[in-house]
């Protein structure tokens, strides 16, 4: 039996070329009207003390905490994940060096409209009607192709970091989502339920600082499509912000060394809607030039997803029709934040 890539899954929804391009950040002196959003209503702001909580992976309570994070915020900082700080710091700096090249030069790894990888604005984008304050890289598997565009002769560091670094974050992500599993009390032998090959993404993000940053929008609200996000923020400027239900948006202070763990749509539908996924964006900042590194991980594309027994009620009512990951990737490029609720029962 054939099977799809994560990559030939987006390929059926090709974007116009002005949504993907993004604005040459370095030579423009003020925000044109194309990137100035309107004041939202709930942009009012949440108590500053609130604060995502803090797992460190060796707790001997870690399935629970981890548990417990997954069901009441949808989101948590990981410790004690075993990744090198070496290797965080190399793929900032890879990052960093990427955002910095002329425009001319990223363009030349610019993502086709119905591609999925290479240089470009948020795929998101079309869904809004402003452009954000942000331009990103988004590698499939080996980055080789769209780094031989931007440097001929000089590649091989960037590619290798960005192997190295989506190897580690797969085997974190396949042990996180083994330790949700048990707080569901999924046995071990359960908790591979699907094939290899994993889909997986890479996503460089690339926050410019702004001259107007409270009139931007650094990546609009979204929630992930896959299963979980594993996200290294740079420690030097905050950005994130989660929403929380009656409290509004919850900036995510970055913690030196933590990674930023967010629960996506695939894994809302697996636990029944248990683990809620959680909505999020970046806002800019004035002076700073922000990074972040998002590593998405969800099954194959033509694998199942369907609620788990173990997350149906009593009535054992599912909450959600059966998908395919490809099918729901489509689903979610025509209707963005209403996909969840098309499938929902
Ligand atoms: C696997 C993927 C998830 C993602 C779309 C992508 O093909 C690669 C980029 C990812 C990203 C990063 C920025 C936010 C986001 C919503 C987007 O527009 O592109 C996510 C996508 C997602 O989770 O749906
Ligand atoms: O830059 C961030 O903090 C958020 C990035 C993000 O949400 C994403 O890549 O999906
Ligand atoms: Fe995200």
């Amino acid at each position: 039996m054939s099977s799809t890539t994560l990559s030939e899954a987006y390929r059926d929804h090709p974007l116009s070329l002005h949504h993907v391009i993004p604005l040459d950040f370095n030579t423009i002196p003020t925000v044109p009207d194309s990137h100035l959003w309107p004041p939202s209503d709930d942009d009012f702001p949440s108590d500053d003390r609130l604060s995502i909580p803090v797992v460190d992976l060796m707790d001997p309570d870690a399935v629970k905490l981890i548990g417990d994070a997954c069901e009441t915020w949808g989101v948590f900082h990981l410790t004690g994940h075993g990744i090198p700080l070496s290797l965080l710091e190399h793929v900032e700096v890879e990052g960093r060096q990427l955002f910095s090249l002329p425009a001319e030069q990223k363009l030349k790894a610019l993502r086709s409209p119905g591609g999925a990888t290479g240089y470009g604005v948020a795929q998101i984008s079309p869904f809004f009607p402003k452009y954000m304050w942000h331009e990103g890289f988004t590698i499939m598997g080996s980055p080789l192709e769209q780094a031989i565009q931007l440097w001929p002769d000089d590649h091989k560091r960037f590619c290798d970091v960005m192997d190295d670094y989506q190897k580690q974050m797969k085997m974190l992500a396949e042990k996180v989502i083994s330790l949700i599993m048990r707080s569901l009390e999924i046995h071990e032998e359960m908790i591979r339920i699907w094939p290899e090959p994993a889909g997986t993404a890479l996503q460089l993000n690339s926050y410019p600082s702004c001259p107007d940053p409270n009139r931007v929008m650094g990546l609009a609200p979204h929630t992930d499509s896959l299963l979980l996000t594993i996200l290294h923020q740079s420690a030097t400027t905050t950005g994130l912000q989660i929403f929380k239900e009656e409290v509004g948006w919850v900036l995510v202070y970055p913690i030196h060394g933590a990674l930023v763990v967010n629960v996506g749509d695939l894994l809302h539908i697996l636990s029944n809607a248990r683990f809620p996924s959680v909505l999020h964006r970046a806002i800019v900042s004035q002076s700073k030039h922000r990074l972040s590194v998002a590593y998405f991980y969800g099954p194959p594309p033509d694998f199942n997803v369907t609620p788990l027994v173990k997350c149906l009620n009593s009535d054992q009512m599912t909450g959600f029709l059966s998908v395919t990951v490809k099918e729901y990737i489509s689903i979610k490029a025509k209707n963005l934040e209403k996909a969840l609720s098309l499938i929902r029962i």
